[in-house]
């Protein structure tokens, strides 16, 4: 199947810094890729350059087929690409959460009516039906994440990319998290310190080392709990073959 999402020796600067030296990453549909590592390793840095919010200092993008280089080229393809920023209150504008959670589904075309409709089912879908009427500003963290979240999958797009979806959210709605995205058919690119999260999740997983993306392996060891660990995959070098 054709890629999605094509990136072939990128590079991203911070402060005339390499963060992102030569990454290779193929998303293909049916995807759901963990991208992990330590705190500043460059994962959001990585999403942003996607969609062409950090400029690549090197290397290609290709968005659905098409090489994306400047803004124009981004933008086209932005609606097809949901993307869960990692602070909420950078996500939520509108003034109730069923505004918040239609207003994509209504700029894509859908009529008032079924744009609400289609609102209020994916916030149940996420077990937060109940915050519909409320004021966006006054939720709890773990509430803005679920709504966040309810917003991007209202919008049916082809590839999500959540940046930390389970940011302050409690086991169970995490459970429901995982179970809509499981069921939705957007190819995923998911960022996340959440362990258990991730292995119920992503079908595989790379890990951002010095700039560099290598592959990763999920094990899952049954105990009393099931947990989840990310080992770096023993013939993980440089990431060309392994994307
Ligand atoms: N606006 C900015 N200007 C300059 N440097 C930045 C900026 N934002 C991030 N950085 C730096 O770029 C590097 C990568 O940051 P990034 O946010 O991509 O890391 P991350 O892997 O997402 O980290 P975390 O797990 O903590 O969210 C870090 O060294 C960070 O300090």
């Amino acid at each position: 199947m054709n890629p999605l999402l094509e990136l072939t020796g990128l590079t991203v600067l911070r402060d005339g810094r390499p963060v992102l030296s030569g990454v290779d990453l193929t998303l293909r549909p049916g995807e759901r890729v963990a991208l992990v590592g330590p705190n500043g390793a460059g994962k959001t840095t990585l999403l942003r350059a996607i969609i062409g919010l950090e400029p690549a200092a090197a290397g290609r993008i290709r968005l659905f087929g098409e090489e994306c280089a400047t803004e124009p080229a981004f933008r086209k393809f932005r609606p097809r690409i949901g993307f869960l920023f990692q602070d909420s209150d950078d996500q939520l504008f509108c003034p109730t959460v069923v505004e918040d959670v239609a207003f994509g589904p209504l700029n894509l075309g859908l009529g008032a009516a079924e744009a609400e409709r289609q609102a209020i089912a994916t916030l149940e879908e996420l077990g937060i039906g109940h915050l519909a009427q409320r004021v966006t500003h006054r939720l709890s963290g773990g509430e803005k994440r679920l709504v966040c979240l309810a917003g991007l999958l209202a919008m049916k797009p082809d590839v999500m990319m959540l940046d930390e979806p389970t940011n302050g959210v409690d086991d169970e709605h995490g459970r429901q998290l995982r179970q809509a995205l499981l069921d939705c058919p957007a190819a995923l690119l998911l960022v996340s310190h959440d362990s258990q999260f991730v292995g119920g999740l992503a079908t595989r997983a790379m890990i951002i080392r010095q700039g560099r993306l290598l592959r990763a392996e999920i094990h899952d060891h049954p105990h009393v709990h099931q947990h989840f660990h990310i080992h770096l995959a023993h013939d993980a070098r440089g990431g060309a073959e392994d994307n």
